[in-house]
């Protein structure tokens, strides 16, 4: 079985406990469930460099990327840098992230928050609105054309944005649908965790230019964003360049000065 295989089967499980703990009803009742949403399609399209920085404190390709961070300061550090938004990653047992990390984040910072998820089940939608996301992901090697019609219709429902990734043609294909704001291709490929930005450039030229164009995974120059521009690309989702540091909100606005 693939690594993504893996997380999803562990995360219907993970979802159908969290069902029977805490019931829709209940995360619906969450302030933040009524929050209006802080557009991350729009700060791209706003932006002259795109980034969107992501909490990770270790993964299946690279282990331990940062164990010693406190998500408010690093989300703090990111605002500051001007990044257009945040990704918060979720997973416990992968990413080491929790739904705590998201609320903390929240309660942190005003920018844009991607909940960074593997969402299988409507109920982590509902989650993730009411623990203050503004931007959800669904990642097509996972779900059905129905599930994400389904899912993102939801999601617009709930004043979310949705990303849409994809990682070849054939995912793209089954994938365009109106209820989408932003496209993201993610370069690493998550059966070898290769990662190659070539994945993003051959698919930049069959993304419907009705969709915010993201690249995700493995940017860490300024000639790759630039590179990436060329072709349409308006956002940059970049993790572990800048959590490898011990300074991740550092590093993000040295790299953004530089790209300004
Ligand atoms: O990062 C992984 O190892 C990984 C493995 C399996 C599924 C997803 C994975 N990563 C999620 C991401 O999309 C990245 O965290 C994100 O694009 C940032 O990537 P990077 O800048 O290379 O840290």
């Amino acid at each position: 079985m693939d690594i993504l295989n893996k997380i999803v089967a562990d995360k219907y499980k993970e979802v159908d406990l969290k069902k029977s703990l805490l019931p829709v009803a209940q995360l619906e009742q969450s302030v933040l469930f009524r929050r209006t949403r802080n557009s991350l399609a729009s700060a791209l399209q706003n932006s002259s460099t795109g980034i969107i920085a992501e909490h990770k404190r270790r993964s299946p390709s690279k282990g331990t990327i940062n164990q010693n961070t406190n998500v408010g300061q690093v989300a703090i550090g990111y605002q500051k840098a001007d990044v257009c938004g945040m990704s918060v990653l979720t997973d416990i047992k992968y990413f080491g992230g929790s739904l705590e990390d998201l609320q903390l984040a929240r309660a942190s910072v005003t920018m844009p928050l991607l909940r960074k998820e593997f969402i299988i089940d409507e109920y982590q939608i509902i989650e993730a609105k009411s623990n203050g996301a503004d931007v959800i992901l669904l990642i097509a090697a996972v779900l059905s054309k129905e599930e994400i019609k389904t899912f993102s219709e939801l999601a617009k429902s709930l004043d979310l944005d949705v990303l849409l990734e994809v990682h070849n043609e054939e995912e793209l294909h089954k994938s365009i649908m109106p209820s989408l704001d932003m496209l993201g291709v993610n370069n690493r490929n998550l059966k070898t965790f290769e990662v190659d930005l070539d994945t993003s450039k051959s698919l930049a030229k069959i993304i419907p230019d009705d969709f915010v164009k993201v690249s995700e995974s493995g940017i860490s120059s300024l000639e790759a964003i630039r590179d990436l521009k060329q072709f349409g690309y308006e956002g940059f989702l970049i993790g572990e360049n800048f959590m490898k540091t011990n300074n991740p909100g550092k590093s993000a606005k040295e790299f953004i000065q530089k790209l300004k």
